[in-house]
């Protein structure tokens, strides 16, 4: 009997390291990629894993959309958040009736999906450890994380528990939630302070360290919190980054410690630059800032919840894309300044 393969959509940095990891455990996966290098190299010279975590080649059935054909019951969606409408189209021919697209991707990108396949056909996850696609067949492993997988609606179902079993063969701390969404709010907070460091050409934990930056992680951390407490989210975290701390009428030096751990935190990974950073810097595209970051903005005035720094953040971050600003210092005073002004009117 042949056990039908769980297809990666977008296998980048998320999706090939996923799918290296379980196709060396034996577990059938087909990847599928737009980009024809990287699929001709995972499916016969192999895809490898290098980093601190581990190295090893593994040569794993690859396929471009076109070249795809068959249903299948377990979708694993793994591109940018910019590109899931349209990742999403192109799949859903290919889900059974009774299958499932699990996002593994950062942002609220179950929304889009369930608005297409139906909430039923879709399934959530929190992904936090760090990788970076350097190349046809060729993932940087930088560090591990977090990895929670959950149902929309907070059931715990067979199919969950499923691919919580498969997600332990990657990641043996990895949880099954009953309240994904939080763990996708929280990562919206650590997110928003992430595309606050790309800003600069400085690493994460560059960032995180520098006094003078503190005021912005803060208020990126105080607003997210707001709009996720205005929508009823209790948010959850990884490590000792509770998001939590940041929640209106929270006091300040629990944050500060939050914020001297992330600057530690994020000073163990060989991906120093966020994958934002490294849209910006290396790829030279547009990042994720609209349906990831955006979105907080728009919730917010949807419940009234003013985001000044968070839109000042985005609008920093289209200067950067549509070449008005570089990535510098004066590009992340221009944020320090609002960020400024808005804790000292709060
Ligand atoms: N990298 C990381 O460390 C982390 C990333 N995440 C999140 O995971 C998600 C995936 O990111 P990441 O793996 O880094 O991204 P990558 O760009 O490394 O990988 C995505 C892959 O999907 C391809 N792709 C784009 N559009 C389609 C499509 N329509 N159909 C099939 N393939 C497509 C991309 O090609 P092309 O490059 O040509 O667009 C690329 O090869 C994002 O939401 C990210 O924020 C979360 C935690 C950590
Ligand atoms: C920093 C990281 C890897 C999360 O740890 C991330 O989500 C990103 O690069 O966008």
């Amino acid at each position: 009997m042949t056990i039908e393969p769980i297809l990666i959509w977008g296998a980048g940095a998320i999706g090939g390291t996923l799918g290296a990891y379980w196709a060396r455990a034996g577990v059938p996966v087909l990847l599928v990629d737009i980009v024809p290098e990287h699929v001709e190299a995972c499916r016969t010279t192999g895809l490898s894993i290098t980093g601190p975590i581990d190295q090893f080649t593994q040569v794993i059935p690859a396929v471009t959309p076109a070249e795809l054909t068959g249903t299948y019951k377990r979708i694993v969606l793994a591109v940018k958040a910019g590109a899931t409408d349209e990742a999403v189209a192109a799949l859903s021919p290919h889900l059974a009736p009774d299958g499932f697209v699990l996002s593994a991707q950062n942002g609220l990108n179950e929304i889009a999906i369930a608005a297409v396949v139906g909430a039923e056909r879709t399934m959530g996850c929190f992904v936090n450890f760090g990788a970076d696609w350097h190349g046809p067949g060729e993932i940087l492993y930088g560090n591990e994380g977090a990895v929670v997988v959950g149902e929309i609606d907070g059931q715990i179902t067979p199919r969950a528990i499923e691919m919580h079993k498969l997600l332990l063969g990657f990641e043996p701390k990895s949880i099954l939630t009953t309240n994904i969404w939080g763990y996708l709010w929280g990562k919206l907070s650590y997110g928003a302070m992430l595309f606050g460091t790309a800003l600069t050409g400085d690493s994460m934990s560059a960032n995180f360290a520098d006094p003078e930056r503190l005021v912005v992680w803060l208020a990126l951390g105080q607003e997210v919190a707001a709009v996720a407490a205005a929508r009823g989210v209790k948010t959850l975290g990884f490590g000792e980054f509770d998001p939590m701390v940041f929640a209106p009428g929270q006091p300040e030096y629990p944050q500060i410690e939050t914020i001297a751990w992330l600057a530690d935190y994020t000073s163990k990974t060989a991906k120093t630059h966020s994958g934002i950073w490294r849209d910006l810097a290396v790829r030279k595209r547009k990042t994720e800032v609209d349906p990831q970051i955006g979105i907080i903005a728009a919730l917010g005035r949807e419940a009234g919840v003013p985001t000044p720094a968070v839109e000042t953040l985005v609008s920093l971050i289209h200067d950067i894309e549509d070449g008005r600003r570089p990535q510098s210092l004066d590009t992340l005073k221009v944020l320090i300044d609002r960020c400024k002004s808005v804790l000292t009117t709060a």
